[in-house]
């Protein structure tokens, strides 16, 4: 078996906090930011680490890529002992924090993946090489001459994540990467980021409060809750635990039914006339009818019906148009998940 991209063992790290206490005195107190965390991650295995505000992802992810020195237990990324062969480590991970920039601010972008390339000693064809990959496929072309500073925030993450790739990391750590991003933006980086994993195998830690992030880029989720691993398996089985709902949303086509139109009891919706309320689907429940009855959202447990079952039975009562599925919200599931502990 090949050693693990990621191996952690009784990893933990304190912070002392100073706060004061009346006018002239301070009091110290310990901040058990990671607590004795162990799990490990393939070689090639892309994994989603999600938790509420201040639980303890952040310092994690400092602490496996060495820019924190743990309090105790044991990190190694990549075979590497972080803190210790930070240099080294810098040449096989790409790490991106959504809110901070390793760009030069005002330098353009072009400058920076030059600067890059030499502190990662690649060749130089090969350099030019990655680079027009990554910049066409991210779609930089227009702002390579552009100074950093003066991207758009969708522009200057997609600059991040060529930047992050531009030496082909085995491990690339993405910290919020999507957060501030319109809908489309995520959308074309997640899509980017499947494309770029299934050409070169890349492993994946992703830290997020997005669930479609989760639901797109990673098969496994790690839960952290107060520094301590509160859960670690499926998002399918993450969700299924807690009870949290998805949702079926159905555009239906006005006038016409379905296979079993106007059977098993089925309503109008009182909108357009021959579409049929959704109300009575078992295992579900009908959250909202919209567009004259064209658009209705069906909520279901998961351990108690499927995406697929809520389908079938929709299209037996009315002719489908369109399906999406909406995911529970991450903080909604986390939330579950601490009180259930
Ligand atoms: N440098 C520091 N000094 C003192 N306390 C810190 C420091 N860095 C983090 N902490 C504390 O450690 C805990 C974990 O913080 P961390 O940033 O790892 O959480 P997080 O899960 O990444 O949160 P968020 O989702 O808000 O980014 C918090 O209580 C935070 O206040």
């Amino acid at each position: 078996m090949t050693e693990p991209i990621i191996d952690v063992a009784g990893l933990s790290r304190d912070f002392r906090v100073r706060t004061p206490a009346g006018r002239l005195r301070r009091t110290t107190r310990t901040v058990h930011a990671v607590r004795d965390l162990t799990f490990s991650v393939a070689e090639g295995a892309a994994v989603g680490y999600i938790g509420a505000n201040g639980a303890g992802k952040s310092t994690t992810i400092k602490m496996l890529t060495g820019i924190l020195v743990p309090t105790a237990g044991t990190a190694r990324t990549c075979g590497r002992v972080p803190h210790q062969e930070r240099r080294d480590l810098a040449r096989e991970i790409g790490v991106v924090f959504g809110q901070r920039t390793q760009l030069w601010w005002d330098l353009p972008l072009h400058e920076s993946y030059r600067a890059l390339a030499a502190v990662h000693r690649l060749p130089a064809d090969r350099a030019a090489r990655r680079q027009a990959e990554l910049v066409d496929r991210l779609d930089l072309g227009e702002f390579l001459e552009t100074p950093v500073r003066q991207l758009s925030l969708g522009q200057r993450i997609r600059g991040e994540i060529a930047a992050a790739l531009l030496h082909s990391p085995r491990l690339l750590v993405l910290d919020e990467p999507t957060i501030g991003l319109d809908v489309l933006s995520k959308e074309r980086l997640r899509g980017f980021l499947v494309e770029e994993r299934a050409a070169h195998g890349t492993s994946l830690l992703l830290t997020t409060h997005d669930m479609d992030d989760v639901q797109r880029l990673t098969e496994r989720v790690l839960v952290v809750d107060r520094g301590s691993m509160a859960f670690d398996g499926t998002l399918a089985r993450l969700v299924d635990r807690v009870g949290a709902q998805r949702v079926v949303v159905v555009d239906l086509v006005s006038g016409a039914g379905g296979s079993g139109a106007g059977a098993a009891g089925a309503g109008s919706s009182g909108g357009v006339p021959g579409v049929p309320d959704l109300q009575g689907i078992p295992g579900t429940e009908l959250v909202s009818v919209e567009a004259d009855g064209l658009r209705q959202r069906l909520a279901f447990a998961p351990g108690i019906t499927t995406a697929a079952e809520v389908i079938a039975e929709v299209a037996a009562r009315a002719t489908i148009r369109d399906v999406a599925i909406e995911e529970p919200d991450i903080e909604d599931v986390v939330r579950r998940l601490y009180l259930s502990q």
